[in-house]
């Protein structure tokens, strides 16, 4: 039995040859240091956070707006473990429920309907183990891992590494099934903590040991980070599942696992932590700028709707809900006539509201270009530059 430090857990030695790791119990002992620079992040992930929760207020329809970014987020999701899958995808899926689903999308509408079934029992029954159980079987029901007992914890043990490792070869190897039952009593008795530390710390503690655990075989990493999300609404810090953390995790992700692995091996809970709260605070700022164009794309539409009549004004608010349409849903949902409904569309697209996608002459889909495109990531770095 080796220990590495006495707040990181240890490696112990497996009767069939290989080294599985035992949590240390949370939270950590001796307790997080908060030094200057940890305070100084802090205070920025807090104040972002804040800023995010105001403006949500402001969103012409927040819900809208949640459902964009969940699915965004769980199209990062899905890509951080190599599907690809786009936005449009997802949104062309939801358009044509007849339409061919496939595994990715699948996946990721899962994942939406996962985070919402989370937010709604979240009235009835607070984050627990059961609740998280619960969200895996939502999460893998019917997709990739369907045979890898959604919604049950694993009753064997699994490992972490490349494709092809081995249990002697693998990067990690997560508690051997006794132990993680203990460490997930542990754990669940620290989500229910509302006393030690600020939320955020928690969050980042929470996730990092849920992903050294590792209780589920598959879908450990979108169920973590659903959890914050999660944590965050049920302690009303953002009641909005609005955190976008998949996006900084994607794109810093030699980083995420080598903080992980230092927690693991050395003890390091304030180099995550800091890594981690970096991470809140840079997604809630982009969210936050997001929210704040969508208010100003939304006022601006309106206007050149306005000029048009109101059937366009009227098609502009059934774009935000529906941001991929085509002329018979617009008929029926604008409850009007089928030339006055692709008149209207025609009029959107002539002012660049919207864009024909097509190219055909029959069967028609007209995309909410300037809306969507406030969702993707490179376009508003591009905007901020020259806002
Ligand atoms: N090399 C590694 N070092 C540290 N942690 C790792 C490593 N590889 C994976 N992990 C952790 O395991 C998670 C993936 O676990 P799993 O494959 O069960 O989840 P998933 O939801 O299917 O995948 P993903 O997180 O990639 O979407 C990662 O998100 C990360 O937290």
């Amino acid at each position: 039995m080796k220990p590495f430090n006495s707040r990181a857990g240890k490696t112990v030695p497996q009767g069939t040859g290989y080294l599985a790791y035992v949590t240390a119990p949370l939270p950590p002992n001796p307790p997080v240091l908060f030094d200057a620079e940890m305070i100084r992040i802090l205070s920025e992930a807090d104040l972002a956070l804040g800023q995010l929760s105001g403006i949500s207020s402001l969103l012409p329809n927040p819900d809208l707006f949640v459902a964009m970014y969940v699915k965004k987020e769980a199209v990062l999701s899905s890509q951080i473990e190599g599907i690809q899958c786009t936005l449009d995808e997802v949104l062309q899926h939801e358009k044509d429920a007849e339409g061919v689903r496939t595994k990715a999308i699948g996946e990721v509408v899962n994942y939406v309907n996962a985070m919402n079934y989370g937010i709604k029992r979240l009235e009835t029954l607070p984050l627990s183990l059961r609740l998280i159980r619960e969200i895996h079987g939502h999460l893998l029901h019917g997709v990739r891992g369907e045979h890898k007992d959604p919604g049950e914890f694993r009753r064997t043990q699994n490992w972490i590494g490349p494709q092809g490792c081995t249990l002697a070869t693998a990067t990690f190897v997560p508690p051997p099934v006794p132990d993680m039952m203990e460490s997930l009593a542990n754990l669940e008795l620290f989500l229910h903590d509302r006393t030690s530390m600020p939320l955020t710390v928690q969050c980042a503690l929470i996730h990092a040991q849920f992903e050294t655990i590792h209780p589920f075989l598959d879908g450990n990493g979108r169920v973590g980070r659903l959890m914050v999300s999660l944590l965050l609404h049920e302690r009303s810090v953002l009641k909005q599942p609005l955190l976008y953390i998949s996006l900084f995790l994607k794109e810093n992700r030699a980083e995420y696992y080598d903080r992980l692995m230092d927690v693991r091996r050395n003890g390091n809970w304030e180099g995550w932590v800091k890594f981690f709260l970096t991470g809140i605070a840079q997604v809630s700022n982009e969210a936050a700028v997001t929210a704040q164009r969508i208010v100003k794309f939304r006022e601006e539409t309106m206007i050149k709707a306005r000029a048009f009549g109101k059937n366009e004004l009227a098609l502009v608010d059934l774009l935000f809900e529906y941001p991929i349409i085509d002329i018979r849903t617009a008929e029926r949902l604008l409850d009007c006539t089928y030339v006055t409904a692709s008149t209207s569309l025609q009029n959107l697209a002539k002012d660049g509201c919207v864009k024909e996608v097509t190219g055909q002459k029959r069967n028609r889909l007209y995309k909410f270009v300037g809306y969507l495109d406030l969702f993707e990531p490179e376009a508003r770095i591009d905007r901020l530059d020259h806002a």
